[in-house]
């Protein structure tokens, strides 16, 4: 089966067509002040108009107002939104968007209950705890925490990069994939050649 993929944290146009040209389906623009990787709804726009039919544009999204949600997806032109915070469902739902909830995975959190809170949403976004991080963390968590049963689609995330991707695939068998900072040489600067050797280690894990 084709896994997708989701490359988050673009901040430069060469890097959203690098992403495109490696077969990302889903490229993600940061839309916290606080994140190193922020960039502005006008400028994600900039970026999004060049993108092809088919990959889409994700808002990711710490604990925002109605009114900056609105704006920025209309500003960026935004497929989907993703939120990182303590946003309820109801808040999550009700911008006419599907959207993410990602979950920062940790022992002593019941992902089953959060899955059922979530139902309305497109999937869950599986991240790393870090105190302080709501994303973007290069850090992995314990794959083994990942129930066998949840009832959402989910997305693998958390410090993934060419050198772990392969072993992260084949042991949860995810969906979906998520990376910013492995394939980065710089906060919110994407490499080309760390895309192409992530891309290369998730195509080697597929289905022929
Ligand atoms: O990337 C950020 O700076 C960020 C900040 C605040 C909330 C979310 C953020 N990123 C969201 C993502 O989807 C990242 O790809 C995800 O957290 C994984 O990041 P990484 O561990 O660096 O691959």
């Amino acid at each position: 089966m084709r896994i997708r993929v989701k490359i988050c944290g673009i901040t430069r146009l060469e890097d959203a067509m690098a992403a495109v040209d490696h077969g990302a389906d889903a490229l993600g623009f940061v839309f916290w002040s606080q994140s190193e990787r922020y960039i502005s709804p006008e400028d994600a726009g900039q970026i999004v108009r060049y993108l092809p039919p088919f990959v889409q544009a994700v808002g990711v999204f710490v604990n925002p107002d109605k009114p900056w949600v609105k704006m920025a997806s209309a500003a960026a032109g935004l497929d989907m939104l993703q939120f990182h915070g303590d946003e309820t469902p109801d808040f999550c739902g009700q911008f006419s968007l599907p959207y993410i909830k990602a979950v920062r995975v940790r022992r002593g959190l019941d992902l089953l209950q959060y899955a059922q809170h979530y139902e309305g949403s497109k999937g869950l976004l599986l991240d790393t705890y870090t105190k302080g991080k709501p994303g973007g963390t290069g850090h992995t968590f314990d794959w083994k925490l990942i129930p066998s049963e949840l009832s959402l689609p989910w997305i693998l995330s958390g410090g993934l990069n060419s050198e772990n991707i392969v072993d992260a695939i084949q042991q949860t068998h995810p969906l979906a994939i998520d990376v910013s900072s492995g394939v980065e040489i710089d906060s919110g600067i994407k490499d080309v050649n760390k895309i192409s050797a992530f891309m290369e280690g998730v195509r080697s894990c597929e289905d022929v």
